[in-house]
């Protein structure tokens, strides 16, 4: 892998062409003085025992490289102009998202640059000679903040242009924060940053970001040509931080911080960079452009180091590496670290590393048309993928034919997909009522009710009737593959795939191998899941798979909470407030009893020591109450209001407490808000400690990005595991420790927990740093 440069090429025209060099996406990388010796750290894990054995590398960074050429550039009597621009049709995907993971470890704030006076203001927006930013692909983040320090941008159609680092726990450092509003509005800008929400050249070019749009082939010629032109001051020469006329006065701006603090306070109540966005961009607009970027660069650093940023920076690169072969080195815990590409190898074991190479699926059939059968043929279809959806009677088959077209359609609404692409993906649906378009299909996804026998009559049918190379998938959601496949002899085609409600918008893809399947098509599962814009996580075989199993006992310590005389609503609103989009019981709601109690007999019947029995949900389907579906649960649903606490339900639950009896002396327990949340979720962080002990997972990261991304767990603490270790292993095995004494064995902390905390080691680390973990890969 070449390292990151710059280059710089000076034509007969008298323009510097100064080209950041950084594939995939020109990360701004900064010189490589402070990086760790990658094998150091490989067996360690990186946030917990960082070991920084210090390298120095010269001149070899895109930072320090656009300084040199620039000065270089400046000093030279045959350059006239300058065009700044990134080499594979991508300008620069931001600063290097690896500084801040090794901040994170280091604790090494000066590991840093300071960029946006010296580089931005100083080097380019002060630059004697103009320079114009060739924009293509995309500019996001201080890809943009660099365009933005040049006096003219010109781009190819349909560049990505945004400021995204809110989703990293920090506020854009290299400018963003007062060039944008200066260049297209306060309004705007902030609904770009606050949102995260990129937008396209076309657009920016109609709010004044962009200059001119033109053909990429013709990119460079413009923008050359429009650098000489400011050189002879045929076309302005711009500085953006200089510029008012689009702030409007104070009092207005004013108002337009104040709506967007109180919107902020809603979208984002737990995080501080949203407000600090705001609080820096007012500092621009009262005290000037340059003061902005001052305070911005004192707060961008402050935010590095907390806690959001340290969880947002854990996703953005465990989601990343659930499926990947290869990648740059990030002294990740689980890789092993390859000379010969100077890149880690993150394998998926005796999968991505035997040689394989994966198969096309251009043919799926979906059998169930219910709501996950409906919605997994729409991810299909929408990323140009032939379905045939089997349902047993016409009736069936049409109504999920009619809730695919209006997901479908929702996806236009939503903006997500175009008319014509719409139309394209609904002409690649075939409705079928038995088997015979089965005979060229290279997967079948099983989406039918949670019942063995029906699974595996349709198992044992679809091994007669699909081609020997057709992958033989299952959406179940807890049962074991095992016992699916029971009926075939052929194990190694059978395998899970395990979507999540609603299947064309939840990311998470859970790709459950059984011991039998085969690494060909765990890989064309990982493949395709990819295609259809899912996150594949791959986990062993058990009841619950990861996600479903780690988060288990969340429902269940809610119900011995509630039988313990804690109010439901309080626990609902204690868990939102936690940042779970809804609580335990409106959850419930929404899923459907029905649901509950299948899943609920499953893990019952697996993991007996630790289920809690209660008759609530019968009672409540006694009296009338099927959640959601038919408005009437813990909440009232009507249309178009939000669901309402429903008192009338509080004698139901005072039944199932009498029935059950558990309140010490018959009284309400005395619990902080505090210890609720952590009675819920620490139960989960146990069950989680017993799927990595397992080896369920591959890596403590995958159940990160699995309980974000399925679970909705908050991604500003991380996952499930980067927040336990956070919040410290010993506290949780010692309150868990605590409660078992008081509450009985479903509290009881697991081997692996007890290992950890005893030993003070993460939960995170690897399975060599404690002993006796086993694996199911
Ligand atoms: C001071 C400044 O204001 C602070 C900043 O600039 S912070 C950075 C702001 N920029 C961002 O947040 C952009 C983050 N990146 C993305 O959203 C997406 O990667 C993308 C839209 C650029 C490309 O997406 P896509 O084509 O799907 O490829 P994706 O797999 O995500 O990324 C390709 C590789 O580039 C890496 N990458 C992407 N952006 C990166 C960045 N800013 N820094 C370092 N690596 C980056 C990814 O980790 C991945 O590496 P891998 O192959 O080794 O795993």
């Amino acid at each position: 892998m070449a390292k990151p440069h710059v280059t710089m090429e000076v034509g007969n025209d008298g323009v510097a062409v100064v080209t950041l060099v950084n594939p995939p996406v020109n990360a701004l990388a900064i010189p490589s003085k402070y990086l760790p010796l990658p094998l150091s750290v490989l067996t360690i894990n990186l946030r917990f025992f960082f070991v920084i054995d210090c390298v120095e590398f010269d001149g070899d960074a895109v930072i320090a490289g656009l300084k040199e050429k620039f000065d270089e550039a400046t000093r030279r009597n045959d350059v006239k102009a300058l065009v700044l621009t990134g080499k594979g049709g991508r300008f620069s995907g931001g600063f290097d998202i690896n500084v801040f993971q090794k901040v994170h470890a280091t604790g090494d704030i000066s590991l840093m640059p300071d960029v946006s006076v010296e580089l931005v203001v100083n080097t380019i927006e002060d630059c004697k000679k103009p320079v114009v930013a060739a924009v293509e692909g995309l500019a996001l983040g201080g890809g943009l903040e660099l365009a933005m320090g040049c006096h003219a941008r010109i781009a190819a159609p349909k560049t990505q242009l945004g400021l995204p680092e809110l989703t990293l726990g920090v506020i854009p450092g290299f400018g963003g924060t007062q060039r944008l509003p200066r260049l297209l509005g306060l309004s705007k800008a902030i609904e770009i940053m606050l949102f995260s929400k990129p937008i396209m050249s076309e657009e920016g070019k109609k709010l004044g970001l962009i200059d001119a749009i033109v053909p990429s082939q013709e990119l460079l010629k413009v923008s050359r040509q429009w650098a000489l032109d400011i050189s002879e001051r045929r076309k302005p020469w711009l500085r953006s931080l200089h510029r008012t006329d689009k702030i409007g006065s104070l009092s207005e701006a004013r108002e337009v911080l104040k709506a967007a603090r109180q919107q902020a306070k809603k979208i984002a109540p737990n995080v501080p960079q949203h407000q600090a966005c705001l609080d820096v961009m007012e500092e621009g607009i009262i005290h000037g452009g340059y003061n902005g970027v001052l305070k911005e660069a004192k707060v961008f650093k402050e935010l590095v180091m907390t806690e959001t940023s340290k969880g947002l920076v854990h996703v953005f690169f465990a989601q990343r590496m659930t499926s990947k072969g290869k990648s740059r080195f990030q002294g990740n815990e689980i890789a092993r670290y390859d000379q010969a590409c100077d890149c880690e190898i993150l394998e998926i074991p005796k999968v991505t590393d035997v040689g394989l190479k994966p198969r096309h699926i251009r043919k799926v059939a979906v059998i169930g048309g219910g709501l996950m059968g409906s919605g997994i043929a729409t991810a299909f279809i929408v990323s140009n993928i032939h379905v045939v959806l089997k349902e047993i009677n016409s009736e069936y088959l049409q109504k999920g034919t009619k809730t695919i077209e209006a997901n479908v359609r929702s996806l236009v609404t939503r903006g997500k997909l175009t008319r014509d692409k719409a139309d394209k993906a609904l002409s690649m649906l075939k409705g079928a009522l038995d088997y015979s378009d089965f005979k060229d299909v290279d997967m079948v996804i099983e989406a039918v009710i949670e019942s063995v026998p029906l699974k595996q009559k349709i198992f044992s049918e679809i091994e007669k009737v699909c081609p020997p190379h057709c992958i033989l998938a299952s959406n179940t959601s807890t049962i074991d593959l095992n016992l699916v496949g029971e009926k075939t002899s052929s194990q190694d085609r059978i395998i899970g795939a395990h979507f999540f409600s609603p299947a064309h918008i939840m990311p998470l893809l859970e790709i459950v191998r059984t011991e039998k399947t085969s690494a060909q098509a765990i890989l064309d599962l990982m493949t395709v899941g990819k295609t259809i814009k899912k996150v594949p996580v791959v986990v062993g075989n058990c009841t619950g798979f990861a996600v479903n199993r780690a988060f288990f006992p969340y429902t269940q310590s809610a119900l011995i909470l509630v039988h313990l005389g804690v109010d439901v609503f309080r626990i609902d609103k204690l868990i939102s407030s936690f940042g779970l989009p809804m609580g335990p019981f409106q959850l419930q709601d929404l899923s459907g009893y029905g649901v509950a109690l299948a899943v609920g007999k499953e893990f019952a019947n697996a993991f007996p020591d630790r289920t809690f029995q209660s008759p609530l949900i019968d009672l409540l389907v006694k009296d009338g109450r099927n959640g959601k579906t038919n408005g009437k649960g813990y909440y009232i649903y009507e249309k178009g209001s939000k669901p309402r606490p429903d008192p009338s339900v509080l004698p139901v639950i005072e039944e199932s407490r009498r029935l059950t009896n558990i309140m010490p002396n018959g009284k309400p327990i005395n619990i902080t808000d505090k210890e609720i949340v952590e009675m819920i979720l620490f139960p989960v962080v146990n069950e989680a400690c017993r799927v990595l002990d397992e080896g369920v997972v591959v890596r403590a990261s995958d159940l990160d990005t699995a309980s974000v991304l399925g679970m909705s767990f908050p991604s500003y603490r991380g996952g499930i595991v980067f927040w336990a270790d956070l919040v410290g292993p010993k506290h949780v095995y010692d309150s868990l420790k605590k409660w078992s004494q008081r509450f009985g064995d479903f509290y009881k902390p697991s081997k692996f927990l007890e290992e950890r905390a005893t030993g003070g080691i993460p939960l995170s680390a690897p399975a060599s740093s404690s002993s006796g973990s086993r694996s199911r890969m």
